[in-house]
């Protein structure tokens, strides 16, 4: 059976790391070791043994320095250079697949820096078409106790459920501090939040933050949310005593089912999707520079079947063009021996797709090599 990817995300300060260490000894002493990713190029050190750790290729005060950048900017340079390597990671990770039954990654703090950067919709992407893929979203409970930042929180797991497309658990962490009951009251019972908001209005009124403007919006705002809870598992747990994490962890296997019921369908078709449109987009791109080349301007190329006006088609039938021998003469004069039979679109197209393919290849493997050389340094 396939390993299950846990993606841990959170608000900086929320226990995502703490969390990760405690999973970590917890799939342990279940003698089920789970494989450990790190993906934050910033924290100075982690507390548990990663198998990949994005630390190892990137150095992030190098990333600063050499593009001169700020902290946020470095950490979405450092995702973006390892995002390049990202198919020898999905393969160290697959030839141990069958060792383990987890993998557990740790993003950065900076959420945004992961959820609405390319390199992490493409790092996420990646697992999530390889593994079944679950998002942790870790909340610090107690400092999640007002109703309006409780919203705003989930406000922003719920932007992450839509933008991943990935099943998630809303992980409540620090109930060693405070107990997740009342979040979870709040996220069952849409009258317990209304009371509450009431009551934080009352005790808050005079600030200004909890003006009757304020307090409708957080109204529609909750109404809105609770299509949003009922597609979530909801756990609470202790990063420091481990309380909690075995319910973690039936969660993870109940959407992993889920995962493979529902999501896995979808994926499969905003991949199919996706790829027609990146075969379109290529196409375009293909006849394009094949008119910018110049090679002829007789010659034909997608463009020209797709723009020709249903009248010229003579209704499907292919009209002979006299000139065509003398055209394709250099069109591709190392395919002479075996001479164009068909004139197909998909003759062409053939053709086209494997010239591009080998000028990606070129230009992509020069990036790569730019970037190792830079990380050499
Ligand atoms: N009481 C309590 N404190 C916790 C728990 N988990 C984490 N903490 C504390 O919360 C603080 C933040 O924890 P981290 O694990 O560093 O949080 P993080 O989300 O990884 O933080 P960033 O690396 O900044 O993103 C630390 O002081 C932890 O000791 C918990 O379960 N209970």
């Amino acid at each position: 059976m396939a390993p299950v990817t846990v993606l841990c995300i959170g608000m900086a300060g929320s226990g995502k790391t703490t969390f990760m260490q405690r999973l970590n000894a917890t799939l342990h002493s279940k003698k089920e070791p789970p494989y450990v990713i790190n993906l934050d190029p910033a924290v100075i050190k982690v507390p548990f043994g990663a198998n990949i750790d994005i630390r190892d290729s990137i150095k992030y005060k190098k990333v600063m320095e050499q593009y001169n950048l700020g902290p946020n900017g470095a950490i979405v340079t450092s995702l973006n250079l390892f995002s390049t390597k990202i198919d020898q990671v999905l393969k160290l990770v697959e030839n141990k697949s069958d060792k383990f039954n987890h993998v557990i990654v740790d993003t950065p703090g900076q959420i945004e820096c992961f959820i609405w950067s390319a390199s992490g919709a493409i790092i996420t992407e990646a697992f999530a078409s390889t593994f079944p893929t679950v998002i942790a979203y870790v909340v610090d409970t107690p400092r999640n106790t007002s109703p309006t930042t409780f919203m705003s929180n989930m406000l922003y797991a719920c932007s992450i459920l839509y933008k991943t497309k990935l099943p998630m658990i809303i992980v409540f962490n620090k109930t060693d501090v405070k107990k997740a009951d009342f979040a979870v009251e709040w996220m069952k019972d849409f009258e317990a939040f209304q009371t509450a908001l009431r009551l934080d209005q009352e005790l808050n009124g005079e600030d200004g933050t909890s003006s009757g403007y304020m307090s409708s919006l957080v109204n529609s705002m909750s109404l809105m949310l609770e299509e949003f809870y009922s597609q979530l598992d909801v756990v609470g747990v202790s990063a420091y005593t481990g309380d909690g994490f075995d319910d973690f962890l039936k969660a993870v296997d109940n959407k992993v089912d889920e995962y493979n019921e529902y999501y896995l369908k979808e994926r499969e078709r905003i991949l199919k999707e996706k790829e027609l449109e990146e075969k379109k987009r290529q196409n375009k791109s293909l006849n394009k520079l094949m008119k910018d080349m110049n090679v002829n301007d007789d010659t034909e190329v997608l463009s020209d079947y797709e723009d020709e006006p249903e009248d010229n088609n003579h209704n499907g039938e292919v009209v002979p063009d006299e000139e065509e021998e003398v055209e394709r003469e250099y069109t591709f004069p190392e395919d002479r021996s075996a001479e164009i039979t068909s004139n197909t679109e998909e003759d062409i197209q053939s053709r086209y797709q494997q010239a591009f393919e080998d000028t990606a290849k070129s230009a992509s493997s020069k990036t790569v090599e730019a970037i190792a050389n830079y990380i050499r340094r």
